[in-house]
């Protein structure tokens, strides 16, 4: 039986490396290597000499691979939900760490489940063409600190079945995580195929302007988003840019707040709010305002938070401290500004860690920054509309467009107000249920290409057309 002691000691460097800390108590995980461009080219070359071989193998020869990792993922569940939690600082229990490594199997086995055959092209004269996908080469794969594993297979899974292969570049908040999950994921693969380099912003910029990498797939915020389009340029990298959100919410009036308010709350506070496609500006009709204040109240201070090794807990701490910092000074800037407190925003000074209060705050001005930046933790800005025109203006008002959600009992009424969002998916009556098989990207500066289904195995793969 593995235990978080061995996947540690399989990931620690030889010497030197980082500490790396528990986010809810302060103590060290473990080491993590510290990876240097040498080490980086070593992995590129190593990964590029094995990628005709793997891109050789049929789409099935692969997804048996892919199904074997999934295997090993299970096997060794609950040690990596165990690091997952003490490295990331959320809980075990609830849709949290053992969700998390649960969804990089599903995410594998579905993926190694799509048929992906040559599309038949027929020209004017009646003339036959093919559509077929070939491998790009090397991918490199970067990525943030809020969903490490799952985000890690979100990003190699597609890009190994369509016969590439992977050098990851994990968050150096979260490598930890990264390099176990791929250290079991190598125990059924061939070797090669997948490395991962650990370090900061500096291993990730050398991966983007790499000559012999062939695309990015990279997930973080707007900002590093457009400084990879920057360093991948000369290279003329294919990308595909998961970037950051800010999802508005509409709750329409005939809305039941009682009914609606647990699937509310989740969507906002799940990850304690650092999802990208979490719920992150709440807009109330007037009519049921308040109703929806008290019934998102009451769950939100049933909710318990603490250490993510307590089975009790199903809230965690921030991951870090700038994050920390970047939400309890915009919840201070807030309430300065005369919006109500109505749950939370008085973080306890005697408690270790990065915790941050679940909180709920109301009657707020829709330009005040808690609304109009990406906080991404546990606060949730709840404002009133009058009639629904003015919410979708509201929604619509930022440059980012990741996830969008509109809450109704008429779903067809609901519908037509998700037509009118500038978002990369709007949900009904629920936010933030990704799926396998659905596609999922940004609009807007949410970035651009798409990932999962059939759409996110094409984007990592090289269209070529053979006519004739
Ligand atoms: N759209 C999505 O699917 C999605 C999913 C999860 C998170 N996010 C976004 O991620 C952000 C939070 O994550 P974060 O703080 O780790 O993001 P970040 O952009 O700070 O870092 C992400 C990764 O990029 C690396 N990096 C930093 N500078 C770089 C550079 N110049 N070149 C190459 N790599 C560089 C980091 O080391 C890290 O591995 C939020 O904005 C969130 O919305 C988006």
């Amino acid at each position: 039986m593995t235990t978080v002691e061995d996947l540690l000691a399989a990931v620690r460097p030889l010497e030197g490396g980082r500490e790396i800390e528990d986010p809810a108590t302060g103590e060290v995980v473990g080491r993590a290597p510290e990876h240097t461009a040498a080490d980086l080219d070593a992995a590129v070359a190593a990964a590029r000499a094995v990628q005709p071989g793997w891109g050789a193998l049929t789409h099935s020869q692969r997804s048996h691979y892919l199904n074997l990792a999934a295997d090993a993922v299970e096997a060794h569940a609950e040690p990596l939900a165990v690091l997952l939690s003490r490295e990331q600082g959320k809980p075990l229990n609830g849709p949290n760490a053992r969700f998390e490594v649960g969804a990089c199997a599903a995410w594998l086995r579905a993926t190694a489940s799509f048929e992906l055959e040559p599309e038949v092209l027929v020209d004017d004269e009646g003339g036959l063409a093919e559509l077929h996908y070939r491998p790009l080469g090397v991918v490199g794969a970067i990525g943030p600190w809020n969903w490490p594993m799952m985000i890690s297979v979100w990003q190699l899974a597609p890009a190994l079945r369509m016969g590439n292969t992977v050098v990851m570049k994990p968050s150096e908040y979260t490598p930890l995580s990264v390099l176990a999950l791929a250290h079991v994921l190598n125990t059924a693969m061939p070797a090669d195929v997948l490395h991962v380099v650990s370090g900061g912003r500096e291993v990730g910029e050398a991966l983007a302007s790499h000559p012999h990498v062939d695309k990015i797939m990279f997930t973080g915020s707007t900002a590093t988003g457009k400084a990879i389009i920057r360093s991948s340029a000369d290279t003329v990298k294919r990308l595909t840019l998961e970037l950051g959100g800010n999802d508005a919410g509409i709750v329409l009036p005939d809305a039941d707040p009682k009914a609606i308010a647990e699937d509310l709350f989740w969507g906002a506070f799940i990850n304690t709010g650092q999802t990208c496609a979490a719920l992150k500006r709440l807009y109330v009709h007037e009519n049921i305002y308040e109703d929806v204040v008290v019934a998102l109240a009451g769950v939100a201070e049933a909710m318990p938070m603490g250490v993510g090794l307590d089975e009790n807990n199903v809230l965690g701490p921030l991951q870090n401290k700038a994050q920390y910092d970047i939400v309890a000074n915009l919840v201070r800037a807030a309430t300065d500004a005369g919006a109500r407190v109505v749950v939370g925003a008085n973080p306890r000074a005697d408690q270790p860690g990065y915790f941050y209060p679940t909180t709920l705050i109301a009657d707020i001005d829709n330009n005040n920054p808690l609304v109009t930046e990406e906080q991404f933790g546990p606060a949730l800005p709840i404002i009133k509309y009058s009639n629904v025109d003015e919410a979708i203006a509201m929604a619509n008002a930022l440059d980012v467009g990741l996830g969008a959600s509109v809450w109704s009992a008429d779903p067809a009424q609901a519908r037509e107000v998700a037509a009118r969002i500038e978002a990369g998916t709007v949900w009904i009556n629920k936010h933030g249920a990704v799926d396998p098989r659905m596609p999922f990207g940004g609009a807007k500066q949410s970035g651009y290409g798409l990932e999962f289904g059939i759409e996110g195995l094409k984007g990592l793969g090289s269209p070529q057309v053979i006519s004739g």
